[in-house]
């Protein structure tokens, strides 16, 4: 067997053996031009430079993590000082909070404690936190707080804030307003449902209650938020990489500072990994460099299996951070792109996927790259359980890529081919030594890592997202169309949809 396409950084160890390609060195697949850019955007990132050029600015979530894991960052970051620091200063005072929250100096108006957080956000302002509270509860972490629970609520959909408060007190409960431009038409309309809720319990709860997370404090508190409990982090922190810093306010008050800054400092070991390491030598480096060989191939679709179910929220999360930031359609010198900046991304805990769409992956001409996340050491000590976990994942991997009676003379054998498996799947390999705050933190960066490099293989922009504000546009258009009769849609056929609707609702 060649040399093994291992890695292990902290507690997390790839293996990319089962490709398609055979280079020793993964740096090999790229051109110069595309080794140069992979390194300006991770040095651009560390020294402020503006790796986000549509919007001109920097990118600095990172800072977020070097407030709680200082010394990794002194190698390199001087430049950032002032954007550590500003992190630094928003963290000291939301741990506060947060202390207060948790041991009950911040109490309701009546004197009691608080019991829930309703934390409102949508996209960046939400998936991260949901995922961290997910994780973390599984965790059944000492820091957890015995009585405080969150409810998320995201979407613009009234059946939702129903049945979320349905279940809350309103005189015990905070709620976190997640907003980075504190303008998001379902977190505000959310939001003022909320807070019509408190204020039927009365006035004071409401004031009480409000928290305000955002890069736009003059709206937060013209919202009505009182100053002291709006937090803010930097217009430089993409709402898709924000879940280290404020926006995860709720899971410090749950969890405790010391289980989110071990999250931090995970995150902060990748940074400090792949600013030291020869660019396309670093962990993350490897897995984009694998993405980019891939897409070349016209494989357009990355199915990702975590095989354990306490990453149940882990695809979801992903599928913002790798396709709004990769979903791009031409280079920043605005060329266009003639293949997806990256893979569809999709996916669902294994051994669940197995028994669903896994299939389709064996048999189908369907061209996708298969990677597969487990866990090596289980919380529970039921080892046997864990172990076929473990066959299973192993076995998958061995499959996609190894296939089945599939030689040309095999594929073409009609009375045997309905088993052909073809293989030569793209298999990545991805092990946890255990889940912990600290070993999420690291898987998590290293997908940022992977995708920012992904980016600037390609010569793409990972920062911005023009593409979300063209439904958000035509939806403002529509809004009005629903109460005034001079508003009439521009499309024809959203016309005919939507009298259709309005025949149905209110028989018209
Ligand atoms: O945090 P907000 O400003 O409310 O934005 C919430 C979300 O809005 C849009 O959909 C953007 O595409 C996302 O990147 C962002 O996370």
């Amino acid at each position: 067997m060649k040399s093994s396409l291992t890695q292990r950084l902290g507690p997390l160890t790839i293996n990319l053996d089962r490709q398609r390609f055979a280079a020793e060195s993964l740096g090999e697949l790229l051109s110069d031009q595309q080794v140069r850019r992979m390194q300006a955007m991770v040095s651009g990132q560390f020294t402020g430079k503006a790796v986000n050029p549509s919007e001109g600015r920097t990118a600095n979530h990172w800072a977020l993590r070097a407030a709680a894991a200082p010394a990794a960052y002194s190698l390199f970051a001087h430049a950032c000082q002032i954007d550590i620091d500003e992190a630094t200063s928003v963290k000291t005072r939301l741990e506060a909070f947060a202390d207060e929250v948790r041991n009950g100096q911040y109490r309701t108006p009546q004197g009691e404690t608080y019991t829930h957080i309703v934390h409102i956000g949508i996209g960046g302002s939400d998936l991260g936190p949901q995922l961290l509270d997910d994780v973390f509860t599984h965790l059944k972490l000492e820091g957890q707080h015995p009585h405080l629970s969150i409810a998320f609520l995201s979407n613009v959909d009234y059946h939702e804030v129903q049945e979320r408060l349905a279940r809350l007190d309103p005189t015990r409960t905070l709620v976190t307003i997640v907003s980075k431009s504190f303008t998001t038409r379902e977190t505000l309309l959310n939001a003022g449902h909320v807070r019509r809720w408190l204020r039927e319990a009365g006035t004071e709860f409401e004031e009480a209650a409000l928290v305000g997370i955002t890069c736009k404090p003059d709206k937060a508190i013209e919202f009505g938020i009182d100053r002291q409990r709006v937090f803010e982090f930097s217009e430089k922190v993409g709402g898709r990489f924000s879940l280290w810093g404020p926006v995860s306010a709720s899971i410090r008050m749950k969890f405790g500072n010391a289980v989110f800054n071990q999250f931090l400092e995970g995150a902060a070991l990748v940074d400090e990994h792949v600013a030291l390491s020869p660019v396309a030598d670093s962990l993350p480096a490897w897995l984009a460099i694998c993405d980019y060989y891939n897409l070349q191939q016209g494989i357009e679709s990355l199915m990702l299996s975590p095989y354990d179910s306490r990453l149940g929220l882990l695809v979801p999360y992903l599928q913002q951070l790798w396709m709004e930031s990769l979903g791009k359609g031409v280079t920043n010198e605005g060329k266009l792109l003639g293949t997806p900046g990256c893979p569809a991304l999709w996916g669902d805990v294994g051994t669940n996927g197995q028994h669903a769409f896994f299939q389709m992956l064996h048999q189908s001409a369907l061209e996708c790259a298969v990677e597969l996340l487990a866990v090596v050491c289980p919380a529970h000590d039921d080892q046997p359980s864990h172990q076929i976990l473990l066959s299973h994942f192993l076995a998958q991997a061995e499959a996609f890529y190894n296939g089945r009676l599939n030689t040309d003379e095999q594929r073409n054998n009609p009375e045997i081919n309905y088993r052909t498996c073809p293989g030569k799947r793209p298999v990545h390999v991805l092990m946890l030594d255990r889940l912990s705050p600290y070993s999420l933190g690291c898987l998590l960066a290293t997908w940022e890592h992977r995708t920012t490099l992904l980016a600037a293989i390609q010569d793409i922009n990972p920062f911005d997202q023009w593409g979300v504000e063209l439904g958000k546009t035509i939806a403002e258009q529509i809004e009005p169309c629903w109460t005034q009769l001079s508003a009439i849609p521009k499309d024809p056929v959203t016309r005919h949809l939507l009298a259709l609707m309005k025949h149905q609702q209110c028989g018209e």
